[in-house]
């Protein structure tokens, strides 16, 4: 399986998701700057890879003498969305306030979290039928975990568990994460997969060619409402109309119990990812673009959460008996 976050003789090595798949390389950090220019130019991206990008951001603040709460907040300034930074920062801070290492809290949370993601696929396999065909979007793999991901670690334990299965990636214009990332991390591992563009989706499923649709989150409110990859929302409706399954597979570490709506921060990427592709602007000069690169579902379209603690119903009571006895600080 891809390494796509390696810490090793005090500094990290993140796969340059920028550069997939074309070329397979390492972008190194040393020192917490680095970090934080990986997590904003999205050399490493999805919600739990940034969380423990971050975590090493801060371990290396330590290694390098350097003013914890400065880097604490430069981190905490890259992406706005995904809850899984703030927690995975907050934890930092906190070992760091209570005289423990940060470097071990930092491996720790990457330890967990790999773990947490194979619990995910070990009970998220279940909802997967032999001969299923499933629609997945964006990455929610290793490459935005650190090992077999969330949406793809439920498709990883189905294929290891000798379930047919095939696997339809939306390309996820525009930064292409599905046509680059998922294609290339599923065809790595020889799980079947094929790319579509994203306006593909519903016809499609009006074919009766998609049997599930499993999805990532970057944040999930207490009332289940889930903030993923921009597309998400319109995948959902139209799951919703075909009648078909429509799950979202995250570690409760993507929860975020305090937030409601009003305090959630849609990342506005800049508009030249959509008007370029590959250095070629594909939208006349002087035409501007609106560039989300998220969206919100709500919970009434999500057929159930899969967590490493049971898949649950999107709904308050569900979630707040997952945290029962668990700590928990987002921002
Ligand atoms: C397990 S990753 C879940 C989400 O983080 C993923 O679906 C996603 O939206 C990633 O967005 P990105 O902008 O690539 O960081």
């Amino acid at each position: 399986m891809l390494e796509p976050i390696v810490w090793e003789e005090d500094r990290l090595s993140l796969i340059d998701q920028r550069k997939l798949p074309n070329k397979l390389e390492y972008f190194i950090c040393k020192d917490y700057r680095d970090v934080a220019y990986a997590i904003k130019e999205m050399v490493v991206r999805g919600a739990p890879a940034i969380g423990i990008a971050a975590a090493y951001g801060m371990a290396l603040a330590e290694i390098n003498n350097e003013n914890i709460e400065e880097a604490y907040k430069t981190l905490k300034n890259t992406r706005p969305t995904a809850v899984n930074l703030f927690w995975a920062l907050n934890r930092c801070l906190k070992a760091y306030k209570e005289g423990k290492s940060i470097v071990e809290e930092a491996k720790r949370i990457q330890r967990e979290e790999e773990e947490v993601c194979k619990r995910i696929g070990e009970i998220g396999e279940k909802i997967v039928d032999d001969g299923d065909t499933i629609l997945t979007h964006c990455n929610a793999g290793a490459l935005a975990t650190s090992k077999y991901g969330t949406a793809l670690s439920v498709i990883r334990f189905a294929h290891y568990s000798g379930k047919r299965i095939r696997v339809i990636a939306d390309e996820t214009r525009p930064r292409l994460q599905g046509a680059k990332l998922t294609a290339f991390e599923l065809n790595y591992e020889g799980i079947p997969v094929k790319v579509i563009v994203d306006s593909s989706a519903g016809f499609l499923m009006q074919r009766g060619e998609i049997n599930k649709v499993i999805v990532g989150a970057d944040r999930i409110l207490r009332d289940g409402t889930t903030y993923n990859k921009i597309g998400t929302y319109s995948l959902a409706i139209l799951a919703k109309y075909h009648n078909i399954p429509f799950y979202v597979a995250a570690p409760l570490s993507t929860f975020d119990l305090e937030s409601s709506e009003e305090d959630v921060k849609i990342e506005e990427r800049d508009e030249r990812e959509v008007a370029y592709i590959e250095n070629i602007r594909i939208v006349p000069e002087g035409v501007s673009c609106i560039n989300y690169a998220f969206d919100k579902t709500p919970a009434e379209l999500i057929t159930g959460i899969i967590t490493e603690k049971g898949i649950i119903k999107p709904k308050e009571e569900e979630i707040i008996k997952l945290f029962k006895g668990i700590k928990w600080k987002s921002q």
